[in-house]
């Protein structure tokens, strides 16, 4: 495990404010080290031009143990890190996103998850079927963000998702990974299946 994952994160973020997956603050990404606390970006920083005291570094708990900056807190979302790495012990990193197509896709589900389809993309996140029903859960946008972890924990709890990311409605999405190599790997998987969704949709087909 990377003993200071910032530089990964810091290069994730710019990508992915260039992509526009995380235009000016929006989104959080955080990854694992070895003591089994996090590194977490801080709330409301402009997510294309990050730096390694634009981070916060927190416990399992939530208690903030290591600050470059004091002006720093820890992001809004941090609860739902918390939960993430709580849930899934493998997990090191969790990146959350807010892209165009996140949002859209989630008002095209079924109760509270979204079908995917049954697109060779599936592979990249561990689905290896013939002909693949896998679903995405999908959870209310609350504005107390602890209640959308604990909704988060209370349902993984019941039963594991059968890819490793979730999304928020008209929010976004959150992946987890054994590392900040495939976070970025889930997140540009996850952004493609969307896009494929919304595109599918608008040509007529239908899965
Ligand atoms: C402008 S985005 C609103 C908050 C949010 O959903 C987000 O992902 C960023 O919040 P943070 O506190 O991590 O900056
Ligand atoms: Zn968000």
């Amino acid at each position: 495990m990377n003993s200071d994952p910032r530089q990964d994160l810091i290069t994730a973020s710019r990508q992915f404010y260039q992509l526009g997956w995380m235009a000016g603050t929006a989104g959080n990404l955080s990854a694992r080290v070895d003591d089994g606390s996090f590194w977490i970006t801080a709330s409301g920083k402009q997510k294309g031009k990050l730096t390694g005291s634009d981070f916060v570094r927190v416990s399992l708990q939530g208690e903030v143990i290591e600050n470059p900056n004091l002006g720093n807190r820890p992001s809004a979302e941090t609860s739902i890190h918390q939960a993430v790495y709580s849930l899934f012990p493998d997990a090191k990193a969790c990146y959350h996103v807010h892209s165009v197509e996140a949002k859209l896709v989630t008002n095209f589900t079924e109760g509270d998850h979204l079908n995917l389809p049954p697109i060779e993309m599936l592979k990249g996140l561990g689905v290896w079927e013939e002909h693949p029903k896998v679903v995405m859960p999908v959870f209310k946008n609350h504005l107390d963000v602890s209640k959308i972890a604990k909704e988060i924990s209370d349902r993984f709890q019941q039963s594991k998702p059968d890819v490793p990311a979730l999304l928020i409605k008209n929010h976004g999405v959150t992946v987890w990974a054994n590392s900040a190599f495939d976070a970025e790997n889930y997140i540009e998987l996850t952004e493609y299946i969307f896009r494929y969704i919304v595109a599918a949709r608008q040509v007529g087909v239908h899965h």
